[in-house]
Protein backbone atom coordinates (compact mmCIF):
# COMPACT_ATOMS: atom_id res chain seq x y z
CA UNK A 1 0.00 0.00 0.00
CA UNK A 2 0.99 3.39 -1.19
CA UNK A 3 2.66 5.81 2.16
CA UNK A 4 3.14 9.74 2.43
CA UNK A 5 6.53 10.84 3.73
CA UNK A 6 6.86 13.45 5.94
CA UNK A 7 10.08 15.10 6.32
CA UNK A 8 10.96 17.42 9.08
CA UNK A 9 13.76 20.12 9.37
CA UNK A 10 16.22 17.32 7.87
CA UNK A 11 20.00 17.89 7.91
CA UNK A 12 22.71 15.56 6.23
CA UNK A 13 25.95 14.93 7.37
CA UNK A 14 28.95 13.53 5.54
CA UNK A 15 31.04 13.04 8.42
CA UNK A 16 31.81 17.11 9.90
CA UNK A 17 30.39 18.52 5.61
CA UNK A 18 26.47 19.40 6.06
CA UNK A 19 25.57 18.31 2.38
CA UNK A 20 21.57 19.53 3.22
CA UNK A 21 20.13 21.96 5.53
CA UNK A 22 16.70 22.17 7.39
CA UNK A 23 14.42 20.22 4.30
CA UNK A 24 10.73 19.57 5.39
CA UNK A 25 7.96 18.73 2.85
CA UNK A 26 5.11 16.46 2.35
CA UNK A 27 5.04 13.92 -0.22
CA UNK A 28 1.96 12.49 -1.07
CA UNK A 29 0.88 8.68 -1.26
CA UNK A 30 -0.04 8.04 -4.89
CA UNK A 31 1.45 10.92 -6.91
CA UNK A 32 4.47 11.78 -8.19
CA UNK A 33 7.23 14.41 -6.78
CA UNK A 34 10.57 15.43 -8.84
CA UNK A 35 13.46 16.76 -7.40
CA UNK A 36 15.06 19.34 -9.99
CA UNK A 37 17.85 22.15 -9.02
CA UNK A 38 21.80 22.27 -9.77
CA UNK A 39 24.09 19.61 -9.49
CA UNK A 40 25.63 18.79 -5.99
CA UNK A 41 22.73 20.86 -4.16
CA UNK A 42 22.06 17.41 -2.70
CA UNK A 43 19.32 16.03 -4.36
CA UNK A 44 20.16 12.61 -4.50
CA UNK A 45 21.52 12.63 -1.15
CA UNK A 46 18.07 13.67 0.04
CA UNK A 47 16.78 11.23 -1.49
CA UNK A 48 19.05 8.40 -0.16
CA UNK A 49 17.74 9.59 3.22
CA UNK A 50 14.02 8.71 2.19
CA UNK A 51 15.27 4.81 2.64
CA UNK A 52 18.13 5.20 4.97
CA UNK A 53 20.65 4.35 2.20
CA UNK A 54 22.15 7.68 3.26
CA UNK A 55 24.27 6.45 6.48
CA UNK A 56 25.58 3.41 4.31
CA UNK A 57 28.24 5.56 3.65
CA UNK A 58 30.97 6.00 6.47
CA UNK A 59 30.88 8.85 8.85
CA UNK A 60 27.11 9.65 6.91
CA UNK A 61 24.51 10.49 9.17
CA UNK A 62 20.81 12.55 9.37
CA UNK A 63 19.12 14.39 11.89
CA UNK A 64 15.78 15.66 12.27
CA UNK A 65 12.59 13.70 11.22
CA UNK A 66 11.36 11.05 8.20
CA UNK A 67 7.51 9.87 8.72
CA UNK A 68 6.59 6.84 6.41
CA UNK A 69 2.97 6.56 6.73
CA UNK A 70 3.43 8.22 10.23
CA UNK A 71 6.22 5.89 11.63
CA UNK A 72 9.31 7.32 12.29
CA UNK A 73 11.90 5.63 10.19
CA UNK A 74 14.73 7.01 12.11
CA UNK A 75 13.39 5.81 15.52
CA UNK A 76 15.52 3.42 17.89
CA UNK A 77 13.53 0.26 17.21
CA UNK A 78 13.43 0.74 13.26
CA UNK A 79 15.33 -2.02 11.44
CA UNK A 80 16.97 0.07 8.39
CA UNK A 81 16.94 -3.40 6.10
CA UNK A 82 12.85 -3.17 6.57
CA UNK A 83 12.59 0.58 5.93
CA UNK A 84 14.87 -0.38 2.40
CA UNK A 85 12.10 -2.99 1.85
CA UNK A 86 9.35 -0.84 1.84
CA UNK A 87 11.02 2.20 0.51
CA UNK A 88 12.65 0.81 -3.15
CA UNK A 89 15.34 2.52 -5.31
CA UNK A 90 16.02 2.49 -9.02
CA UNK A 91 19.22 4.29 -10.28
CA UNK A 92 20.76 6.22 -12.44
CA UNK A 93 22.39 3.01 -14.28
CA UNK A 94 20.19 0.04 -15.11
CA UNK A 95 22.03 -2.24 -12.99
CA UNK A 96 20.69 -5.82 -13.12
CA UNK A 97 22.55 -8.80 -11.41
CA UNK A 98 24.72 -9.52 -14.57
CA UNK A 99 25.02 -13.52 -13.86
CA UNK A 100 21.03 -13.83 -13.02
CA UNK A 101 18.50 -14.18 -15.69
CA UNK A 102 15.43 -11.99 -16.24
CA UNK A 103 13.48 -14.27 -14.19
CA UNK A 104 15.88 -14.66 -11.51
CA UNK A 105 16.62 -10.76 -11.48
CA UNK A 106 13.06 -9.83 -10.95
CA UNK A 107 12.55 -12.30 -7.83
CA UNK A 108 16.16 -11.17 -6.08
CA UNK A 109 14.27 -8.86 -3.48
CA UNK A 110 11.47 -11.30 -2.61
CA UNK A 111 14.35 -14.55 -2.42
CA UNK A 112 15.86 -12.20 0.00
CA UNK A 113 12.64 -11.71 1.88
CA UNK A 114 11.60 -15.08 1.84
CA UNK A 115 13.67 -17.92 1.19
CA UNK A 116 11.01 -21.03 -0.15
CA UNK A 117 8.96 -19.20 -2.68
CA UNK A 118 6.78 -22.12 -4.41
CA UNK A 119 7.23 -22.43 -8.47
CA UNK A 120 3.56 -21.23 -8.82
CA UNK A 121 4.00 -18.23 -6.51
CA UNK A 122 7.35 -16.85 -7.91
CA UNK A 123 5.74 -17.26 -11.57
CA UNK A 124 3.10 -15.23 -10.48
CA UNK A 125 5.28 -12.03 -8.95
CA UNK A 126 7.22 -12.26 -12.11
CA UNK A 127 4.66 -11.95 -14.42
CA UNK A 128 2.84 -9.08 -12.24
CA UNK A 129 6.13 -7.47 -11.74
CA UNK A 130 7.31 -7.48 -15.69
CA UNK A 131 3.54 -6.44 -16.44
CA UNK A 132 3.55 -3.64 -13.98
CA UNK A 133 7.31 -2.42 -15.51
CA UNK A 134 5.36 -2.49 -19.16
CA UNK A 135 8.27 -5.45 -19.78
CA UNK A 136 6.04 -8.72 -20.04
CA UNK A 137 5.48 -8.85 -23.49
CA UNK A 138 9.43 -8.24 -24.90
CA UNK A 139 10.72 -10.53 -22.31
CA UNK A 140 7.87 -13.54 -21.29
CA UNK A 141 9.55 -15.86 -24.08
CA UNK A 142 13.07 -15.55 -22.95
CA UNK A 143 12.97 -15.18 -18.95
CA UNK A 144 15.52 -17.85 -18.47
CA UNK A 145 18.24 -15.62 -20.56
CA UNK A 146 20.63 -13.34 -19.17
CA UNK A 147 19.16 -9.68 -17.70
CA UNK A 148 22.26 -8.02 -19.50
CA UNK A 149 21.47 -9.67 -22.86
CA UNK A 150 18.43 -6.49 -22.55
CA UNK A 151 18.83 -3.22 -23.81
CA UNK A 152 19.65 -0.16 -21.65
CA UNK A 153 15.91 1.12 -21.47
CA UNK A 154 14.83 -2.66 -21.14
CA UNK A 155 16.97 -3.57 -18.36
CA UNK A 156 15.91 -0.22 -16.60
CA UNK A 157 12.41 -1.32 -16.82
CA UNK A 158 13.74 -4.86 -15.67
CA UNK A 159 15.26 -2.91 -12.39
CA UNK A 160 11.81 -1.46 -11.96
CA UNK A 161 10.22 -4.59 -12.32
CA UNK A 162 12.72 -5.53 -9.57
CA UNK A 163 11.98 -3.18 -7.27
CA UNK A 164 7.61 -3.35 -7.25
CA UNK A 165 7.90 -6.99 -7.15
CA UNK A 166 8.66 -6.93 -3.69
CA UNK A 167 5.27 -4.64 -3.60
CA UNK A 168 7.12 -1.40 -1.62
CA UNK A 169 5.04 1.21 -0.50
CA UNK A 170 7.53 4.37 -2.16
CA UNK A 171 9.64 3.83 -5.23
CA UNK A 172 12.31 6.34 -5.26
CA UNK A 173 14.35 7.40 -8.34
CA UNK A 174 17.59 8.68 -9.15
CA UNK A 175 17.73 10.26 -12.65
CA UNK A 176 15.95 6.65 -14.04
CA UNK A 177 16.11 8.14 -17.36
CA UNK A 178 19.78 9.67 -17.86
CA UNK A 179 21.30 6.77 -19.35
CA UNK A 180 18.20 5.80 -21.53
CA UNK A 181 17.68 7.04 -25.30
CA UNK A 182 14.94 9.19 -26.01
CA UNK A 183 12.01 6.21 -26.60
CA UNK A 184 13.41 4.27 -23.61
CA UNK A 185 13.50 7.51 -21.85
CA UNK A 186 9.77 7.62 -23.38
CA UNK A 187 8.31 4.15 -22.19
CA UNK A 188 10.19 4.51 -18.62
CA UNK A 189 7.84 8.13 -18.23
CA UNK A 190 4.50 6.29 -19.40
CA UNK A 191 5.63 3.74 -16.73
CA UNK A 192 6.27 6.12 -14.10
CA UNK A 193 2.85 7.43 -14.96
CA UNK A 194 0.77 3.94 -14.64
CA UNK A 195 2.66 3.33 -11.37
CA UNK A 196 1.72 6.28 -9.64
CA UNK A 197 -1.63 4.35 -8.85
CA UNK A 198 -0.52 2.26 -6.85
CA UNK A 199 2.98 3.69 -5.49
CA UNK A 200 4.16 6.73 -3.92
CA UNK A 201 6.81 7.82 -6.42
CA UNK A 202 9.73 10.15 -5.77
CA UNK A 203 12.11 11.40 -8.73
CA UNK A 204 15.31 13.17 -8.76
CA UNK A 205 16.17 14.41 -12.84
CA UNK A 206 17.99 17.13 -14.11
CA UNK A 207 15.90 17.31 -17.22
CA UNK A 208 13.02 19.83 -16.32
CA UNK A 209 10.38 19.06 -19.38
CA UNK A 210 10.75 15.69 -17.37
CA UNK A 211 9.79 16.93 -14.37
CA UNK A 212 7.01 18.60 -15.71
CA UNK A 213 5.90 15.98 -17.54
CA UNK A 214 5.46 13.54 -15.21
CA UNK A 215 5.39 14.96 -11.58
CA UNK A 216 2.41 16.16 -9.55
CA UNK A 217 4.67 18.01 -6.90
CA UNK A 218 8.04 19.53 -7.52
CA UNK A 219 11.11 20.77 -5.12
CA UNK A 220 13.48 22.82 -6.45
CA UNK A 221 17.04 22.48 -4.07
CA UNK A 222 19.73 25.18 -4.26
CA UNK A 223 22.90 26.31 -2.58
CA UNK A 224 23.38 29.65 -1.51
CA UNK A 225 26.78 29.39 -2.64
CA UNK A 226 29.53 27.29 -3.44
CA UNK A 227 30.64 24.91 -0.23
CA UNK A 228 27.56 25.95 1.67
CA UNK A 229 24.40 23.31 2.22
CA UNK A 230 21.83 22.37 0.11
CA UNK A 231 18.20 23.69 0.84
CA UNK A 232 15.06 23.51 -0.32
CA UNK A 233 13.84 26.33 -1.89
CA UNK A 234 10.24 25.74 -2.88
CA UNK A 235 8.19 22.70 -2.84
CA UNK A 236 4.79 23.35 -5.15
CA UNK A 237 2.32 21.58 -7.53
CA UNK A 238 4.58 21.28 -10.56
CA UNK A 239 1.93 23.30 -12.71
CA UNK A 240 2.47 26.09 -10.41
CA UNK A 241 6.54 25.77 -10.37
CA UNK A 242 6.65 25.65 -14.07
CA UNK A 243 4.17 28.58 -14.60
CA UNK A 244 4.19 31.24 -11.29
CA UNK A 245 6.70 29.77 -9.00
CA UNK A 246 6.95 32.05 -6.09
CA UNK A 247 10.24 32.15 -5.50
CA UNK A 248 12.82 33.82 -8.10
CA UNK A 249 15.36 31.67 -8.04
CA UNK A 250 13.47 29.14 -9.19
CA UNK A 251 11.82 30.73 -12.20
CA UNK A 252 15.16 32.05 -12.80
CA UNK A 253 16.29 28.24 -12.75
CA UNK A 254 13.72 26.70 -14.52
CA UNK A 255 13.93 29.21 -16.97
CA UNK A 256 17.39 28.27 -17.48
CA UNK A 257 18.97 31.65 -16.44
CA UNK A 258 21.28 29.41 -14.40
CA UNK A 259 22.48 25.73 -13.59
N1 LIG B 1 29.91 10.07 -0.66
C1 LIG B 1 30.07 11.38 -0.43
N2 LIG B 1 30.99 11.82 0.44
C2 LIG B 1 31.16 13.15 0.69
N3 LIG B 1 30.43 14.12 0.10
C3 LIG B 1 29.50 13.74 -0.77
C4 LIG B 1 29.27 12.36 -1.09
N4 LIG B 1 28.27 12.29 -2.00
C5 LIG B 1 27.90 13.57 -2.24
N5 LIG B 1 28.63 14.42 -1.52
C6 LIG B 1 28.51 15.90 -1.50
O1 LIG B 1 27.21 16.25 -1.06
C7 LIG B 1 26.71 17.36 -1.82
C8 LIG B 1 25.41 16.98 -2.49
O2 LIG B 1 25.67 15.98 -3.48
P1 LIG B 1 24.51 15.24 -4.27
O3 LIG B 1 25.14 14.19 -5.12
O4 LIG B 1 23.45 14.82 -3.34
O5 LIG B 1 23.94 16.42 -5.17
P2 LIG B 1 22.94 16.36 -6.40
O6 LIG B 1 22.07 17.55 -6.30
O7 LIG B 1 22.27 15.03 -6.44
O8 LIG B 1 23.97 16.51 -7.61
P3 LIG B 1 23.89 15.95 -9.10
O9 LIG B 1 22.71 16.61 -9.72
O10 LIG B 1 25.19 16.41 -9.70
O11 LIG B 1 23.76 14.46 -9.03
C9 LIG B 1 27.83 17.75 -2.78
O12 LIG B 1 28.58 18.78 -2.21
C10 LIG B 1 28.64 16.47 -2.89
O13 LIG B 1 29.99 16.76 -3.22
Amino acid sequence: MAKSIDVSNVNIYYGDFKAVEDVSMTIKARSVTAFIGPSGCGKSTFLRTLNRMHEVIPGAHVEGEVLLGGEDIYAANVDPVQVRRRVGMVFQRPNPFPTMSIYDNVLAGNRLNSKKLKKADADAIVEKALTGANLWNEVKDRLGKPGMGLSGGQQQRLCIARAIAVEPQVLLMDEPCSALDPISTSAVEDLIHELKSDYTIVIVTHNMQQAARVSEYTGFFNLKAAGQPGHLVEFNKTTKMFSTPEQESTEAYISGRFG
